[in-house]
């Protein structure tokens, strides 16, 4: 079966986590990334299109900033990152070099893909460095990511790109040999699991932290990533790349690492963006009834179904659709601001005019802008 997924990828992601681009915890390991990069000229001499995600920066630079450890604020983060990341990418040049192959750095936050244009322009960038022949390299743009506008891990941005790019499969390249039904570290019986058919609750259960001075997120922050990936209908394989051939061997459909099977074709690429993009801004509470119709019957939600709303946000935004116990169940962009809903909220359609003195439309969140998670 692997086999059969993998022989008609064309384009794929490849994430490389800091874990196996140190050495140690001081510098870049030039022997990994060299091996990286004959086994990705390869794929390409093969007709493959590989896009990198890469970590690395902030563990690169650390050292030249006479650090032990991560570091410890933000603006000692973001400076590492900026003495790392030219580190990194002459690295990766210079290993790409050897095959004639040119390297395009690409720098990338949240705020950047949350935003229709220039979603679309780091699209068309990545698109055009392809088409010329070049690998893009992604990562954070650390040096001016805060908190609020972080992807959070390169997990994530991994699968914000997969999804941006169109690319056929994710490629997570970590130090472990791929999901293990425990965390190994803390349970002995874990066992590795070669194929997820669906990133359930329990599956989700079994994922640890990082563990480590310099991955951020572990299992964890992967899995939300796969799940992402998968729910656009594309597959995802999570391997240990530090095992020798291991990108030539996994494509080759080896049972190698943990596959994360697609969830049936996936949502469109519009409803994609909103769910996992988007940033949400505030938080709409509706009753067991909504919640039903919304997420058996594709409805729309009315004002008459919302009981308590969270934050503030204008009409345009993105929140989140919690059920009366505060789980989030769908995401959507919503027709009216916080303000007209906490004055509508549990009223029949018919009455927002009365109430507002104008109206949008019937409903708060129309289910073209709803997407179930
Ligand atoms: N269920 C699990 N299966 C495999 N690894 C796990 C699990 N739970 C936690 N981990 C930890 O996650 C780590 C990988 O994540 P991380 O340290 O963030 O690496 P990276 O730098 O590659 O992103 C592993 O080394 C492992 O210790
Ligand atoms: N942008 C950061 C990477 C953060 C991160 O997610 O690291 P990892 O968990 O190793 O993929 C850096 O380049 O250091």
């Amino acid at each position: 079966m692997r086999h059969e997924i993998l022989k008609n990828i064309k384009r794929l992601v490849i994430k490389i986590g800091s874990r196996i681009l140190t050495a140690g915890e001081n510098g870049l390991d030039r022997g990994t990334i060299d091996r990286i990069a004959t086994q990705v000229a390869s794929l390409r001499a093969s007709g493959h299109e590989v896009i990198i995600v890469s970590s690395g920066a902030v563990a690169a630079g650390r050292s030249a900033l006479g650090l032990v450890g991560r570091p410890r604020t933000i603006p000692q983060k973001q400076a590492a990152a900026a003495v790392g990341q030219t580190r990194l990418m002459r690295t990766y040049e210079e290993a790409f070099a050897a095959f004639g192959a040119n390297v395009g750095q690409v720098l990338l936050t949240r705020e950047d893909l949350a935003d229709r244009q220039r979603f679309l322009n780091a699209r068309a960038t990545i698109d055009t460095l392809l088409g010329f022949g070049i690998i893009p390299i992604i990562n954070e743009n650390d040096t001016v990511a805060v908190e609020e506008i972080k992807f959070g891990d390169n997990d994530n941005l991994s699968a914000l790109v997969t999804t941006l790019a169109e690319a056929q499969l994710l490629l997570i390249m970590t130090d472990i040999d791929g999901f293990y039904s425990a965390d190994p570290r803390t349970d002995p019986t874990a066992r590795l699991v070669p194929l997820v058919r669906a990133i359930t609750r329990e599956v989700e259960q079994a994922a640890g932290g990082s563990g480590s001075s310099v991955g951020t997120g572990g299992m964890a922050t992967k899995l939300v990533a796969a799940k992402k990936v998968v729910k656009s209908g594309v597959p995802t394989l999570m391997v240990n790349g530090s095992s020798p051939e291991i990108i030539i061997r996994a494509m080759a459909g080896e049972e190698v690492g943990t596959l994360f099977l697609p969830a049936g074709k996936g949502i469109n690429r519009r409803k994609h963006w909103i769910a996992y993009t988007l940033r949400p801004r505030g938080r709409v509470i509706v009753d067991q009834g909504a919640r039903e119709v919304l997420a058996k019957q594709g409805r729309s939600l009315l004002p008459s179904g919302i009981v308590q709303l969270e934050g503030e946000f204008e009409r345009g935004s993105c929140v989140r659709v919690c059920g009366p116990d505060g789980t989030e169940f769908a995401r959507g962009l919503t027709d009216y601001s916080h303000a007209e809903i906490a004055k509508i909220l549990g009223h029949r359609s018919h009455e927002i005019e009365q109430i507002l003195g104008y109206r949008y439309g019937d409903e708060i969140i129309h289910r073209d802008n709803l997407v179930l998670l």
